[in-house]
């Protein structure tokens, strides 16, 4: 769905994008994440045909968007970080406006924007004026009239930002829906223990350029290779904590009042052998756990360099 082959953008003598290269699937939801000013907006613009690349080229459905523009415009729904809402409509007839603007007729609007309201669980606020509507509304509101058109690819920069918990699970739930519903979502976002659940595959941007790209098993799995043990002994800890500094695969042992942390290259095999070494030198064992990566961990280790802005 989409294709993006060396793509690189200049700002006067500033490199926001620096020959990025990605391909997502048809029908997959593919989370972009990176720190403040990585290039994900960047990024998204060039797909949604608002800015142009200075080289290297984007296809959205095969076509190129700096050639096709309107063909590119029929097949996405762009949200951006920062939109306006034209106040003065009312929900209904800000949707009206937009399905208008696509060139959809009134009867087929009439039938439509109520089946879009009831996505976006705004039908109770129909009448209302968008101005009267809380950002949490006005963000699936955005939504909706993405979606007039029915585009096959949804393009969604940070549409969970500035939502209250709440908000960010109905968003999530909606997303999933859509999903279901077979559209292709770029969706750029800081909320990455969030995106982990609906993701198929996460991309990675620092600095203008791709780090890392995969499905979030495997870049946790490849995280893993660097995985942190957490053991607690009955007593003699500051012995066990010198006996495993000599043990194959260890890097580190750290040792504190929560216990001993251990920092382990070895695989399932060689930490399960650890476990063995520690109790035939008969240390009492109380825990011997993993400590868990999520996708703010993998985050946070991928992207070290830290903010680009
Ligand atoms: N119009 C512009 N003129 C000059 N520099 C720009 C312009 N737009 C973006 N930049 C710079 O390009 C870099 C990438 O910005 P971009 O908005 O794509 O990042 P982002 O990953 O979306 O960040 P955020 O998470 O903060 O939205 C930033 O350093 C930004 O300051």
């Amino acid at each position: 769905m989409i294709e993006i082959k060396d793509l690189t953008k200049t700002y006067g003598s500033f490199t926001a994008l620096k020959s990025m290269s990605m391909d997502i699937a048809k029908g997959s939801v593919f989370g972009f994440v990176g720190p403040n000013g990585a290039g994900k907006s960047t990024t998204m613009s060039i797909l949604a045909t608002l800015l142009a690349p200075t080289s290297g080229t984007a296809k959205v459905g095969g076509f190129e968007v700096t050639e096709h523009p309107k063909e590119v415009r029929k097949l996405i729904g762009y949200m951006p970080d920062f939109f306006g809402v034209y106040d003065q409509f009312k929900t209904t007839e800000y949707l009206h406006f937009y399905g208008a603007s696509y060139g959809l007729p009134r009867a087929e609007r009439e039938k439509l924007i109520p089946q879009l309201l009831e996505l976006v669980n705004l039908t109770d606020k129909a009448d209302f004026y968008v101005d009267s509507l809380s950002r949490g509304m006005k963000q699936r509101l955005c939504l909706a009239r993405c979606l007039v058109h029915d585009p096959e690819l949804l393009i969604l920069d940070e549409p969970a930002s500035g939502l209250d918990p709440r908000a960010r699970i109905e968003m999530r739930e909606i997303l999933k829906e859509l999903k279901a519903m077979g559209k292709t979502i770029l969706i750029s976002s800081h909320i990455l223990p969030e995106l982990a659940e609906m993701v198929d595959e996460i991309g990675v941007i620092e600095h203008g350029q791709l780090i890392a790209k995969g499905k979030v098993q495997d870049i946790q799995n490849r995280m893993r290779a660097k995985r942190v043990l957490h053991i607690r002994v009955l007593d003699r800890e500051a012995e066990a904590a010198a006996f495993l500094q000599d043990q194959p695969h260890v890097s580190m042992v750290l040792h504190d009042e929560q216990g001993i942390h251990v920092h382990f290259g070895g695989q399932d095999e060689d930490q399960s052998n650890l476990l063995l070494a520690l109790i035939g030198s008969g240390y009492r064992i109380i825990t011997y756990s993993e400590a868990q990566t999520n996708l703010e961990d993998v985050f946070l280790e991928i992207t070290k360099g830290g903010d680009a802005t």
